[in-house]
């Protein structure tokens, strides 16, 4: 299979750096700060990206890389540095050859915050670059609601690779989409699910575990007979996408059950497996560009099994433009059969605003 390797070393930092995410949660003290635009992060995020960061810098050293976080902010916040070093030190998967396969443990603190230091990448449409969210979804993170660690190599410009794991999300691909599920659910009883795709190669689903990679199975969206009766998933946060743009378009199309409000790329990851069918993100503000690590690996995962992913003018994500999405607004996700009549709907909606 092209990009074997990749995968794999992929589906193996992505799982080492859910442990680390799940150890934070469990503390009360989550070393939560505000960004400059006022979005959270925490030792969590951090860790995560600097874990990631190491085992793909072992593996793929001249691989351009975009991270979401930036090591500023710790180098003058001390206290912070070493409660994130000191999660690093602590996380390791329990398969003592996948963490040797992943280069084994990031040697110092320093090393630590050049590690999350070297997501600084413009992006483009030329080379091979790997875009990482290490935490999307912070709020529901920091809620016990849904969130991802999110992967994805993109080669000129095209994802080739996508992996999320989704530490809340139940293991069963048929399980009734619950956006609180990881708030009643135990790991012991089937909860944490990694979802993963290359280019070509369709996408698949498996257990995320705390050591060697789980059996995968193919995923496949859910063919919509009716699509009155799609279930369509939409962001938690307001501010995120337009909750009243999304009941616009759902009520044109006829669609009665309510929303599944998810944060992160949970939601591709969930119409991906046909858990829902539908994954709306109208845009709030027209200013907004989109990150290029909050769909790079979502949008390839739901393409693989089935999908469609476009904007709300049709247009696929743009991801050779550098960080963010700067051509595309909003994100409509759906079966391919069926994309084309809710496109129509979002711009009936969004013409009549
Ligand atoms: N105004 C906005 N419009 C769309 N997405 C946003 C906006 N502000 C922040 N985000 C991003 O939405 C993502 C979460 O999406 P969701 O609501 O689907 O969980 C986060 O990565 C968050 O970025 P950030 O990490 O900077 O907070
Ligand atoms: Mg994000
Ligand atoms: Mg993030
Ligand atoms: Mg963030």
């Amino acid at each position: 299979m092209p990009y074997a390797k990749e995968l794999r070393i992929a589906q193996l930092a992505v799982q080492r750096a859910t442990l680390l995410t799940k150890s934070v949660f469990h503390t009360t003290a989550k070393g939560t700060v505000s960004k400059e635009d006022h979005s959270p992060v925490t030792v969590g995020d951090f860790g995560a990206q600097a874990l990631i960061i190491s085992a793909l810098r072992h593996h793929f050293p001249d691989d351009e890389i975009v991270a979401e976080e930036e090591a500023a902010e710790l180098i003058a916040n001390k206290p912070l540095s070493e409660r994130i070093w000191s999660y690093v030190q602590a996380t390791m998967l329990e398969d003592e050859s996948a963490e040797q396969e992943l280069g084994g443990p990031i040697q110092s603190e320093q090393e630590m915050l050049d590690a999350i230091d070297m997501g600084k990448s413009p992006g483009g449409a030329k080379g091979r670059i790997w875009a990482i969210d290490p935490i999307d979804g912070t709020k529901g993170f920091l809620r016990g609601g849904q969130y991802a660690v999110c992967l994805a190599l993109m080669v000129d410009g095209d994802v080739k690779v996508g992996v999320l794991g989704c530490p809340n999300l139940p293991v069963d691909d048929s399980a009734p989409l619950d956006a609180h599920a990881g708030e009643n659910q135990t790991d012991a009883e089937g909860k944490g699910v990694i979802f993963s795709a290359v280019l070509g190669e369709g996408a698949t689903s498996g257990a995320l575990s705390r050591g060697a990679l789980s059996k995968e199975a193919p995923i496949h969206m859910k063919p919509i007979e009716d699509i009155t009766q799609a279930t369509f998933c939409e962001s938690v946060e307001s501010g995120h996408s337009s909750h009243s743009d999304q009941a616009a378009i759902a009520k044109l199309l006829g669609i009665t059950k309510p929303s599944v409000r998810m944060d992160s790329q949970a939601k591709y990851g969930s119409i991906a497996r046909g858990a829902g069918d539908l994954y709306l993100r109208l845009p709030v503000r027209a200013d907004y560009e989109e990150k290029i690590w909050d769909h790079a690996a979502g949008d390839l995962i739901v393409r693989e099994a089935g999908g469609e992913v476009t904007d709300v003018t049709g247009k696929r994500l743009d991801f050779t433009l550098g960080r963010t999405l700067k051509a595309n607004k909003g994100v409509v996700a759906a079966p391919k059969a069926v994309h084309g009549k809710i496109l129509e709907a979002v711009k009936q909606v969004l013409s009549s605003k």
